[in-house]
């Protein structure tokens, strides 16, 4: 174990009110675009999305945090132009997201999300790669249509997303399979499976406003580095948080056997801890997944990710020095949002 002391403070924080007026502006430009999804594809997403019950019932559900596409007419405003502008890469940046945690529900037999069974569990795998595909290929046309200018480098930005974003689970999956994960490897597999869209959606509204390169260029770092906390804190999130509150079941990354953050700091730099850890890894024990939690907080693994999540965030701020006050000011509440949420 490292001599480093870390702090395992992690302050709560309110939702910012941006997330709800982004919300406001962003949700009828989704809705119209799940509009133009077939029938099956449209029924499934509008549940994945919180709007039905698995018949096709309205329902006032949990569609998720909306982060990316808080972040994506935030992006807009930096570049000097109307939220309205943003609102395409919005749209497009929620789709990707959710076309991601569909297949991400199904490759890691996950049956619970947003406190409801996912979408593969209620309409098979095949419903489940189908309705993911249709949200991808759907976010791609929203940007194409954007009527902006600067629709191609918008929708391009998109697609070099999407193909980080798979390495990035790519990866993720390889580790599985692998006793000898480093901290780096993971810091990577990190960047691309979570770090890319979030620097996509900080950047997509500055680019569809066509601001100078500069600009995009802070966002999109902006963006990775609360990409980097987000995954940090979904990994703490993961084995120590109340399933109550983060709607996914209990210890369900270590039931996996997921080289998360925290775990791979702890079987990397955690000590006899660590190495009881790796064992416990390499093995099929999984009756007691309390004693395990409690071996990667003693191996450190929790300290560091916590500490490591604040860093980043204080990194993805210092990017934000030449944007104007009001947008900056609200990029900086959703960093800090991230780094504080309990779901
Ligand atoms: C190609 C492929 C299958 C990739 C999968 C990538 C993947 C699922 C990465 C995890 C990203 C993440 C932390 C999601 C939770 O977001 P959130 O807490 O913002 O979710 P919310 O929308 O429910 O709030």
């Amino acid at each position: 174990m490292t001599t480093e002391v870390f702090s395992t403070e992690r302050t709560t924080s309110a939702v910012p009110p941006v997330l709800g007026s982004a919300r406001d502006v962003v949700q009828p430009a989704l809705r119209a675009a799940v509009d133009r999804l077939d029938d099956t594809s449209r029924a499934i997403s509008a549940y994945h999305l919180g709007w039905t019950d698995p018949n096709g019932v309205p329902v006032q559900g949990n569609g998720g945090k909306a982060v990316r596409s808080a972040l994506a007419v935030v992006s807009a405003r930096a570049a000097g132009a109307p939220v309205e502008v943003g609102v395409p890469g919005a749209v497009a940046v929620e789709l990707v997201h959710n076309f991601s945690l569909v297949h991400d529900d199904l490759m890691d037999g996950d049956t619970e999300r947003r406190h409801r069974p996912t979408v593969w569990a209620l309409w098979g795998a095949a419903s489940a790669i189908l309705t993911g595909d249709a949200m991808l290929a759907l976010a791609q046309e929203v940007v194409l249509d954007s009527g902006s200018p600067h629709a191609v480098p918008a929708g391009r930005l998109l697609t070099e997303t999407t193909r980080r974003l798979i390495h990035g689970q790519f990866l993720d999956v390889a580790f599985e399979q692998r006793d000898d994960v480093a901290l780096a490897e993971c810091v990577t597999m990190a960047a691309g499976k979570t770090g890319a869209l979030l620097s996509a959606s900080a950047a997509i509204g500055a680019v569809l406003a066509g601001a100078p390169a500069e600009v995009v260029d802070a966002l999109s770092v902006f963006g990775e580095e609360i990409g980097l906390a987000f995954q940090l804190v979904d990994d703490v999130l993961g084995i120590w948080g109340d399933p109550a509150v983060t709607g996914k079941s209990v210890y369900s990354d270590l039931r996996a056997r997921k080289k998360s953050l925290p775990i791979t700091y702890a079987t990397t730099h955690g000590g006899a801890a660590g190495r009881r850890l790796a064992e416990w890894l390499a093995g099929e024990d999984d009756t007691d997944l309390e004693r395990i939690a409690a071996l990667v907080d003693d191996a450190g693994g929790r300290q560091w990710a916590t500490a490591e999540a604040a860093r980043h965030v204080a990194t993805a701020e210092r990017a934000l020095a030449a944007i104007p006050s009001g947008p900056r000011a609200d990029l900086v509440s959703i960093a800090r949002f991230i780094a504080g949420r309990e779901a």
